[in-house]
Formats: structure tokens, sequence, C-alpha cells
């Protein structure tokens, strides 16, 4: 069977990426999965930017091929933040809970209109010998007053999605593989995968 590693320590994202692909046909793994997985800093001021970083340090060092996240969330009242600070909002620990407070207590007050967002997803594929590719996918919604919602991670719990009328933590699996900016972004991918796997 196929391999692909994705360059991810986000055990949310493993998750999703797991049952993107189709089961039987390739088979993938996460840094969670690997002994002593490289620390990849963010050093990039874009999603894209860090996706590339990623991709292309693992697929290095295992010399195989890799995929690479990048995402977060943009809020339009807080400039586009907190974006590619997403993971470590309110501080290097990256906790869930405590993103979700900060950014609730800055859009404390705010009316429903200027509670604009999206989520972006930038992935970067890279082979051995192979040039770099990226793709990068989107989800508008609103940043909901509280959270509402147990599934899925990060921000999901205050993210109201436009279309489905519900927060992104209350719609089922499938349904945010239908929609979220990962299987957007992972749509666009489908295409060039096959050069490198
Ligand atoms: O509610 C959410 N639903 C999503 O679908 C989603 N996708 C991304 N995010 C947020 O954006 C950060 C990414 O930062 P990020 O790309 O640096 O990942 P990370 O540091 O968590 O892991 P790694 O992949 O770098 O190892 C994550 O931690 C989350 O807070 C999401 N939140
Ligand atoms: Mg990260």
């Amino acid at each position: 069977m196929k391999k692909l590693i994705i360059a991810t320590k986000n055990e949310g994202k493993a998750r999703e990426f797991r049952s993107l692909f189709p089961e039987g046909e390739v088979e993938v793994l996460s840094l969670l999965d690997l002994e002593e997985p490289l620390d990849v800093e963010e050093t990039g001021n874009t999603f894209t930017e860090n996706a590339i970083l990623k991709a292309e340090e693992i697929s290095r060092k295992y010399q195989t091929t890799v995929i690479a996240d990048d995402s977060g969330l943009e809020i339009d009242y807080l400039n586009g933040a907190p974006g590619v600070y997403s993971a470590r909002y309110a501080g290097a620990e990256k906790n869930d809970q405590d993103n979700i407070n900060k950014v609730l207590k800055e859009l404390s007050g705010v009316p429903a209109n200027k509670r604009t967002a999206r989520f972006v997803c930038a992935l970067a594929v890279s082979s051995p010998g192979k040039e770099t590719k990226t793709v990068t996918g989107t989800v508008d919604g609103y940043i909901n007053e509280q959270r509402e919602g147990n599934g899925g991670f990060g921000y999901d719990p205050i993210f109201f999605v436009k279309d489905k009328c519900r927060t992104m933590a209350e719609l089922t699996k499938e349904e945010k593989n239908a929609i979220s900016h990962r299987a957007n972004a992972l749509e666009k991918l489908q295409g060039i995968l096959p050069e490198y796997i």
C-alpha cells in the first residue's frame, strides 16, 4: 500500500486526514505515529510558507512523500488574527480552550454582522527530488457568542458555519469533511497527488 506522512503533531488534524483518504488505498501516518519526530519551527508569515517549511523538512528527514497542513482562523474584526498564530494565540502551550476564551473576550460586545471569519488551510506536498506544490482551502463563517457542540477540535465550537446554521463542532464528521477548509484544500491537491505517491 502507498504510504503518506502527514507532517502534523495535531491529533485533530491527523484524525481528519485519515478519514479524508479512502481506507485501504493509502496508509496515512502522522508525526504522532513516529518516534522522536522533528519539531519544525513555524517561522513563516503565511500559512503557505509554514506548510512548505514543515513538508520539506519532514520529507528530507524521512525520504518519503509528505503533506503538511498549516491552518488557522482569520477574524475580520481582529484584522485577520489569530491567523498563523492560531495554535499558540493564548500562549506557547497551545491550549484550545484558552485560545477560544481569548477570542470570545476580544469579540465581547461586537455585533453579529461584524463577527465574520474564515478558516484557512494551506497544504504543501513534498517528495525527495520533486518540486514542492501548495494549495489553499477556506470556509466562511461567524464567531459565535459562546461555545456550541462537542465535535471537531480547536476553534470549532465557536465557528458558526454560514451555510449550515450550526457551529463546526455541531456538524458530524462527514458534514465537516464535506465543507471544511481542509477537505476543500485536499480536493484541490487530489489532481496532483498521484505524481507524488
Ligand atoms: O476549530 C478548528 N477547526 C479546524 O479544522 C482547524 N484547523 C486549524 N485550526 C486551528 O489552527 C491551528 C493550526 O495551527 P498549525 O497549523 O500550526 O497546527 P498545529 O500547531 O496545531 O499542529 P502542526 O500541524 O503544526 O503540528 C490549530 O491548532 C487550531 O487552533 C482549526 N481549528
Ligand atoms: Mg503548528
